[in-house]
């Protein structure tokens, strides 16, 4: 059995309670590996060994620091195979997903920070004939990371990254349910000759790891990406504390599609978002909204698609849904498919747990499932489910569908289908969401703001913006 361990101080380390905590395999329901159990003494190392390290690391040059996560990068490129593997093992989403996207976007992280860092530039303001004001962006120490399970080394890197090419250091907890590539990637920072102290894992539960992480006086920063509810917990923490808060937090995000749209590459992507990673990103469209006289033929097509999806043990290539990430989420989403009903929900799709045969009998899988009769205003059209169940709704005008699709305490993302581009920017400006796409879905552009507005979160993340936030700014004003 394999043991997983915390890396702090650029050593891997056994945990204080010396307690491990079984880690499943969703797809088997089998635990493959054992979690460390840690606690308040752990992170009180691995807070001490990055405050310890910082002051070296923040004086290296960007270039220096850059080149460890270049470095970094090509590393998880040469053991793609191996990760992906472990991807999938821990989490239960499809290997090709596993193989094609999380482990080459973690790559694409480390890389787009280590040589984006190196052309962050700071403001200067001149004051005509009086003086000049340059602005300095100074890391901030140790700052913390904490990531959630549905994508597990992309959300990872994607967070220490801009950190560490940031200047700080960090101390950093992946999700108890998804700790494999984590680990991996210590024995990647190894080789890699990353500075010891630079970079410290720690795995274990949100409320003896993350809360103590969170509530540490030299923990300067948190970055979190999970559940809104944990994020509250997190902010009014980090409130009293003064300390600089990122959260990036649930979704319920629309898919708007007006009669004009490209019919074919609609039908598909609306698929694709409903479904992609067992519907288990943030970003993902589980509220369709379809204009009146398309929502027939729409339908049609949609549920036509939805048919031919295969749900199946994740390393068959032909799987286009793997498992849900745990027994616990798999009946939380369970209950939303109740709650649908007794909401008075048509069943269009779906609806069952899957009960495959051999290694995966015992897996966590559901069909993929859809619904429809469901006024905006339900909970199954304004709560997160964060699995494979999504709803059709028709709507006879863009103010209709504009309000349907802000009826939310949700404002992460939105996509809209039209050929007609005055709409689609009308449409664009009325959503209140972050992240908007237009005849396009989860096309991602590293340099662009990410993050939610209303319950979807604090701050953005991505490019300057996570540069900016990891870092602290200081003018100087000389005059003249
Ligand atoms: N927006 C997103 O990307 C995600 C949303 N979710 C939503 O959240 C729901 C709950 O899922 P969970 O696994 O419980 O997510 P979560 O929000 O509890 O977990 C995310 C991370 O936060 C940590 N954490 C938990 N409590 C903490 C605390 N008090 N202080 C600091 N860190 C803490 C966890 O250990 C994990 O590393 C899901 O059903 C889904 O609806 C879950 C994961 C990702
Ligand atoms: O950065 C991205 O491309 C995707 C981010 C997704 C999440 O934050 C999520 O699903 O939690």
């Amino acid at each position: 059995m394999l043991h997983l361990q915390n890396f702090i101080n650029g050593t891997f380390v056994p945990m204080a309670s010396g307690n491990y905590l079984p880690n499943l395999n969703p797809a088997t329901a089998e635990v493959f590996s054992q979690l460390p159990d840690s606690d308040e003494r752990d992170v009180q190392a691995a807070v001490e060994a990055a405050e310890a390290a910082f002051p070296a690391w923040s004086m290296l040059s960007a270039e220096k620091r850059g080149r460890y996560l270049i470095k970094l990068s090509e590393l998880i490129d040469q053991n793609l195979e191996r990760l992906a593997e472990a991807e999938t093992t821990d989490n239960g989403k499809p290997l090709k997903l596993s193989r094609t996207v999380d482990i080459p976007r973690a790559s694409s992280n480390l890389y787009f920070f280590g040589t984006g860092v190196q052309h962050f530039a700071s403001e200067s303001h001149f004051m005509e004939g009086v003086a000049v004001n340059y602005t300095v962006r100074r890391p901030l120490g140790v700052v913390a990371c904490i990531s959630p399970w549905n994508l597990p080394l992309y959300l990872f890197t994607w967070k220490i990254a801009p950190a560490l090419a940031a200047g700080n250091t960090v101390v950093a907890k992946p999700s108890e349910i998804t700790p494999y590539t984590a680990h991996l990637l210590a024995e990647l920072c190894l080789e890699a000759g990353l500075p010891a102290g630079v970079l410290n894992i720690v795995h274990g539960t949100g409320p003896k790891v993350g809360a103590p992480l969170c509530e540490h006086p030299l923990v300067k920063a948190i970055s979190f990406t999970g559940g809104t509810q944990t994020g509250k917990t997190i902010a009014r923490t980090a409130a009293p504390l003064f300390k600089k808060l990122s959260l990036e937090l649930g979704g319920k995000n629309a898919t708007v599609i007006f009669a004009d749209c490209d019919f074919e590459k609609t039908v598909a992507t609306a698929v694709q978002a409903a479904f992609a990673n067992q519907g288990q990103i943030c970003l993902c469209g589980s509220r369709i909204l379809v204009e009146g006289p398309l929502y027939e033929k729409f339908k049609e097509a949609f549920l036509a698609k939805v048919k031919t999806l295969t749900v199946g043990d994740p390393i068959q290539e032909g799987t286009n849904l793997g498992a849900l990430v745990s027994e616990a989420h798999l009946q939380k989403v369970q209950q939303y498919i109740s709650l649908a009903k007794e909401e008075g929900g048509t069943l269009l799709a779906g609806g069952e747990r899957v009960h495959l045969e051999g290694r995966c009998s015992k897996g966590y899988f559901l069909q993929p499932t859809v619904f429809e009769n469901l006024p905006h205003t339900c909970r199954t059209n304004t709560e997160e489910i964060f699995g494979p169940v999504v709803t059709l709704q028709p709507f006879e005008t863009e103010e209709e569908a504009l309000h349907s699709a802000n009826f939310t305490p949700y404002g992460l993302a939105a996509s809209v289908w039209t050929q007609d581009l005055t709409r689609a920017h009308r449409v664009a400006h009325a959503l209140q969401a972050g992240i908007v796409w237009v005849n396009t879905w989860l096309l991602r552009d590293l340099r662009t703001p990410f993050g939610g507005m209303k319950q979807s979160g604090v701050g953005r993340e991505g490019g300057w913006e996570a540069l900016r936030f990891f870092t602290e700014a200081q003018n100087v004003c000389i005059k003249l």
